[in-house]
């Protein structure tokens, strides 16, 4: 994949000589004592005066001082805000969209979970992550996951399959291999590729995302915490107080954690940073069951990835029908550039054509043309791992980003560990596979 990005730090920031701000915060107790008395004045007289409403709200909101403030409303930044405020930290998550909102990377019905990942540190954060997820459907009463099993198959003697395999088998992840000549009994209308293997993670399964979202972000609010959707985070001022502006006025916080998604590096323009993060729009694929039941969740068919193979040079995956009655979801896992603001103007869908393919090649029992196609983003890294750091010149600012595509199943871990980073506390994972330090490379000073 091409990644023409780039990581750059500045040394000066805008924001520090009062430029490229709204300069609300700079309000000074004369002009807002005026700015009420107008205000007043105007509410006497049945006006509204909307530019002295504006300068109120930012005399009233800089009084606000939080101890941490979390931009993006995601699964990942509803959890740090979560995991924050169960740490008795007065917390502020602003969410730039009214909530719920589907343009971002963390809408839908479903997402996968699994421990079958290759790399051990993300197998230990997928341990406790399960137990997280277990602790949210007990708080807020709501099943988030249900167990399904996932196949992952692939060409048999290809260095992904294997080393899949040996990491279920390493770590002890409760899985079965099954053989060709068995695999029908056990997974039926699906057709093995020739050549490929079969494993399956018993383990894994399907989380309720959407509803997971919504579970997460009412434990926040039921700790104590404040979420400010629909305000978009406009500028940043660093220091040991962090000043974070919106349209509505300026925040304060001992802390700031930035979890934008796809904007991530939109927002981090505002403290001297960009990372070399490639946008993708992903296109959410659903087709029709021939017979209605035949890969739902009920009949136990699990999840799928299929690791890249001669034909297709890309994971595709798969998920039972279930959120749509007679629809499976199936889709490939890449998608084309966008910017997230203009994700509706990418139309490519080059992906669907292989996915219609794969489909009558391997799913018998799907229509080949997708019944719906919903939109979702990636936010991807080079080398596909998360950013979970701190910013290099501000240590009360920490970033999670770059969550490529698989982050979803991680919001616990990654909610506690970026906390852990905000309270100055040891980080309970490894985290050094996620340092910013890694994409020098890709480093450019603009002095
Ligand atoms: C199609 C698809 C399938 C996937 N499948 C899986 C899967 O099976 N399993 C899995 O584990 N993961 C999966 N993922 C990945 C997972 O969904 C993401 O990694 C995860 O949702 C990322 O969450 P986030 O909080 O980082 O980003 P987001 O959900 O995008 O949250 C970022 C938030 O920040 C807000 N924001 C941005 N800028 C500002 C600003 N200036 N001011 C205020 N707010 C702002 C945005 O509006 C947004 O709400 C999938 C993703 C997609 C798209
Ligand atoms: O995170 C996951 O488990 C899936 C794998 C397949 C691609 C989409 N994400």
């Amino acid at each position: 994949m091409h990644c023409g990005l780039f990581f750059f730090l500045r040394r000066h920031y805008p924001g520090r000589r009062g430029r490229g701000h709204s300069g609300l915060h700079k309000c000074n107790s004369r002009t807002s004592a005026r700015a009420l008395r107008r205000h007043r004045k105007s509410r006497k007289e049945g006006r509204v005066n909307l530019p002295a409403l504006r300068n109120l709200g930012a005399e009233e909101m800089s009084s606000q001082k939080y101890d941490c403030i979390v931009i993006g409303a995601g699964i990942q930044g509803s959890y740090t805000a979560y995991h924050l405020a169960k740490n008795n930290r007065k917390t502020l998550l602003i969410e730039q969209f009214a909530l719920p909102h589907a343009r971002g990377s963390s809408h839908g019905q479903t997402r996968i979970i699994r421990k079958a990942y290759e790399e051990d540190f993300y197998f230990h954060m997928m341990e406790e992550s399960y137990l997280l997820w277990s602790h949210m459907e007990a708080e807020s009463g709501v099943q988030l996951y249900r167990q399904t099993g996932l196949l992952v198959t692939g060409p048999e003697k290809s260095r992904d399959f294997q080393g899949m395999k040996e990491a279920l088998e390493l770590n002890r992840v409760p899985s079965v291999v099954l053989a060709p000549e068995e695999f029908p009994q056990h997974i039926p209308h699906f057709k093995l590729g020739d050549g490929h293997g079969a494993v399956v993670d018993t383990t894994a399964g399907v989380l309720y995302a959407d509803r997971a979202l919504k579970a997460v972000q009412g434990a926040f609010q039921k700790l104590g915490g404040v979420i400010k959707d629909g305000e978009k985070v406009s500028g940043i001022t660093p220091g040991s107080e962090v000043t974070v502006t919106t349209a509505s006025g300026a925040h304060k916080a001992a802390s700031l954690v930035i979890t934008a998604g796809p904007w991530a590096n939109a927002v981090l323009s505002h403290v001297g940073l960009q990372l070399p993060l490639q946008v993708q729009k992903i296109n959410v694929c659903y087709w029709r069951e021939k017979v209605p039941g035949t890969y739902s969740v009920s009949r136990r068919f699990p999840c799928f990835i299929q690791l890249p193979s001669e034909m297709e040079k890309t994971d595709i995956y798969g998920l039972p029908s279930n959120e749509y009655p007679g629809l499976m979801k199936v889709c490939y896992h890449a998608g084309s550039e966008t910017d997230p603001d203009q994700r509706d103007k990418q139309t490519d869908r080059g992906d669907v054509a292989i996915l219609s393919s794969y489909i009558s090649r391997h799913l018998p029992g799907l229509e080949s043309v997708p019944a719906v196609v919903e939109s979702c983003m990636y936010t991807v890294t080079p080398d596909h791992h998360f950013v979970l750091d701190r910013h290099p010149m501000h240590s009360n600012i920490i970033i999670g980003a770059g969550f490529s595509g698989h982050g979803f199943k991680f919001g616990p871990v990654v909610g506690k560990v970026l906390c852990e980073l905000s309270l100055g506390r040891p980080p309970s994972h490894d985290l050094s596979p996620f340092k910013l330090q890694r994409f020098q490379n890709f480093l450019k000073s603009t002095l």
